[in-house]
């Protein structure tokens, strides 16, 4: 969990905003604060601090160390207690009490801006002097500075952190585009609750709704709020610009707001919650809007898309940045067999869920490629897709890799600590690539955290919430290292809740004409390749799979001078596989391949029988030395008992 650490400036201050934070990332971070004047013993460490002014930005920074950002506030004050200010009789003077000139300033300048300025105030901080008799003082919670001889005083308590602020909080904690929502509905039911409260006393309700109109005037997303019959109680100046909308519309119907039935409807239908896309004068935008419960009015706010793909541009730019990101799509499996078309089938469904997925194949047969294209397929696209190697993560480093460590945990530990590879990705997709060569110790800790969803750092004693999809990939058979007590078979079935295999190439032998034009024409657009070493290359058995394939492309692509490819561009090693394989050896390997694809054994016998029905006599003797050779040439695999012979 991401560490937020408030600085306030006095206690009182630190109190409020600590407990206004708790209301708004309690449960997504952990919020800590401290107040200077009560002393900071030690450093502190976070992820994101907080400092409540620019006051004390220069005292707070010195107590900051190893963070990754700094956020001063922009502060409002309290709206809840603001009504108490407009009982003041009118013409009053009225005493306004801070710590300091320039915050004493701030604040008079803020009322005044709410619109209550039917009052005149006198500023008054420490070291001013008293020069009549005054009835009234207000204070933003600084009450021991008030003079003694004051009737009414009124607190209205430290100012809140604004909106604005909290949207960047949110961002930084990465959870802004679940959270935002919530925390605007918070944050506007305040203040709506407020408005139908002053809209009872008419006289006080230009006051009231001048104060809500500038709270919501600082927020970035167009506001409306209407009632049940779609008479506009409060809007913002961004909603007014997206609409056209000039002069005041308060009062007014949404009907002469919106032009569109279809966005009036969606309005002022019963939904509680509801959230769609709409178009207004050419450009695109998406509302949202809400009903509240106790008032029954209902808050909608306006989104341009294109400012939310500018965020999700952003957010990409910066996983980018970090390397954590899935390039494959399932448009880049490239392939017409049926097989390759019924896994990419298969995986498409699995990425619509977000349950843990094993994929078992050969080396090179496309597991990254498919796990990748799975996570950009996923709602968890936008968010960090992390792949972390097990065959090459050497034991001793593979904990503090995958689940980081704390500052002091051991030596050579850097300063401040480091997050893991876990904490990466959350939000996201971690992809544990040939997790069959995972040691015990490290499978045991990995069952842990799939079954928890949690980890610790080494050297931490907090626990870590972590919200990862896991998907696996091996090219051992994980099932033959379970029987050997290599795999813990909890987390084999922990892995293999979804499951896919991909086949290797030589059993999608349609594929490679089609694979082959792909990378070619990947490298040189113009260039062919001639049949005749399509051939050969179909009747190779491609122990590398697509990868070797492709390797094979970037070789003849250099060599070749032609426009086309022809059998001089091949390795000399490749030659061999000509059509030159004997017709003998050709028939018998159709034959396995035919059986196989019956799902039949391939026994001598029966290859016996196939041939002589085809007219060609060869005895099971003749036809065990010929497997043999095929066996050499790595073609074919005998095997003992019924199995026969299988295809490699
Ligand atoms: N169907 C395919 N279409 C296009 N390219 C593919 C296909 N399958 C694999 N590739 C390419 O082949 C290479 C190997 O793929 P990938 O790394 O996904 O294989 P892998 O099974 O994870 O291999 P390993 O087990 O060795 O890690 C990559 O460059 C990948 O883009």
């Amino acid at each position: 969990m991401k560490k937020v650490v408030l600085i306030a400036g006095t206690e009182h201050t630190r109190e409020t905003l600590h407990e206004q934070l708790e209301s708004y990332i309690g449960g997504i971070a952990q919020v800590e604060s401290y107040a200077i004047d009560k002393g900071i013993k030690d450093k502190i460490k976070a992820d994101i601090v907080i400092i409540s002014t620019s006051l004390i930005y220069n005292e707070a920074i010195l107590f900051i160390e190893g963070v990754s950002k700094v956020i001063v506030a922009r502060r409002v004050l309290n709206y809840k207690i603001i009504e108490n200010l407009l009982f003041i009789p009118e013409g009053e003077k009225v005493l306004f009490v801070n710590d300091c000139k320039e915050t004493t300033q701030e604040c008079i300048d803020w009322l005044k801006k709410l619109g209550l300025n039917h009052v005149e105030y006198i500023p008054y901080y420490p070291g001013c002097e008293l020069k009549e008799k005054i009835n009234y003082a207000i204070t933003p919670g600084e009450i021991d500075i008030v003079p003694k001889d004051i009737a009414n005083i009124i607190d209205i308590g430290p100012r809140l952190i604004d909106i604005v602020t909290i949207a960047e909080i949110l961002k930084e904690l990465n959870v802004y585009d679940e959270k935002w929502e919530d925390a605007t509905i918070m944050y506007l039911d305040k203040i709506v609750s407020l408005a139908k409260k002053f809209a009872d006393i008419s006289k006080e309700k230009t006051r009231a709704f001048n104060h809500i109109k500038v709270v919501m005037d600082g927020m970035k997303e167009a506001v409306l709020a209407f009632d049940n019959k779609g008479k506009i109680i409060v809007s913002n100046e961004n909603l007014k610009f997206i609409v056209g909308a000039k002069g005041n519309i308060v009062g007014k119907s949404i009907r002469e707001i919106f032009a569109g039935n279809n966005i009036i409807e969606f309005l002022l239908s019963c939904d509680k919650e509801a959230s769609n896309l709409f178009e207004i004068r050419g450009e695109k935008y998406i509302i949202t809007k809400f009903i509240l419960d106790k008032d029954n009015i209902s808050i909608a706010t306006l989104k341009s898309q294109k400012d939310l793909e500018e965020l999700e541009k952003q957010m990409l730019k910066d996983l980018y940045r970090k390397g954590y990101y899935a390039k494959y799509s399932f448009e880049d499996i490239i392939g017409n067999s049926i097989e390759i078309n019924y896994i990419k089938d298969i995986g498409r469904k699995i990425a619509k869920n977000d349950l843990t997925v094993l994929i078992e194949g050969e080396s090179g047969t496309g597991k990254e490629l498919f796990a990748s294209a799975i996570h950009n397929e996923s709602m968890r696209k936008n968010k960090p897709f992390v792949a972390v190697n097990f065959s090459s993560l050497p034991e001793n480093l593979a904990e503090s890799e995958l689940f980081g460590y704390e500052e002091g945990a051991f030596t050579g530990a850097l300063k401040g600590g480091k997050k893991g590879l876990f904490e990466q990705a959350d939000g996201g997709t971690i992809f544990l690539d040939e997790i069959g060569d995972a040691s015990l110790k490290l499978q045991t800790k990995l069952l842990r955290v799939l079954q928890e969803k949690e980890i610790m750092r080494i050297g931490g004693n907090k626990i870590i919430p972590i919200d990862v999809r896991v998907i696996a990939a091996t090219n051992k058979n994980l099932r033959e290292l379970v029987e050997k007590g290599e795999f813990r078979e909890d987390l084999y079935y922990r892995l293999k809740v979804m499951y896919i295999k991909l086949p290797p190439l030589r059993q999608r032998k349609e594929d490679i004409k089609v694979l082959l034009d792909y990378f070619i024409s990947k490298k040189d657009k113009g260039l062919k390749i001639k049949d005749e070493v399509v051939n050969i290359l179909i009747n190779y058995n491609w122990p590398g799979n697509i990868r070797e394939l492709k390797n094979l492309v970037e070789y003849m692509v250099a060599v070749c001078n032609g426009s086309e490819i022809d059998k001089m561009d091949l390795p000399l090693d490749m030659l061999h596989y000509d059509n030159m394989l004997r017709q003998d050896l050709k028939l018998i390997l159709d034959i396995i391949e035919d059986l196989r694809k019956r799902g039949e054994n391939a026994s001598r016998r029966k290859i016996e029988r196939i041939c002589r029905e085809k007219g060609i006599n060869l005895t099971e003797q003749m036809i065990r030395t010929r497997l043999k050779e095929l066996e050499k040439m790595g073609y074919v695999k005998s095997q003992k008992g019924r199995v026969g012979t299988m295809l490699l």
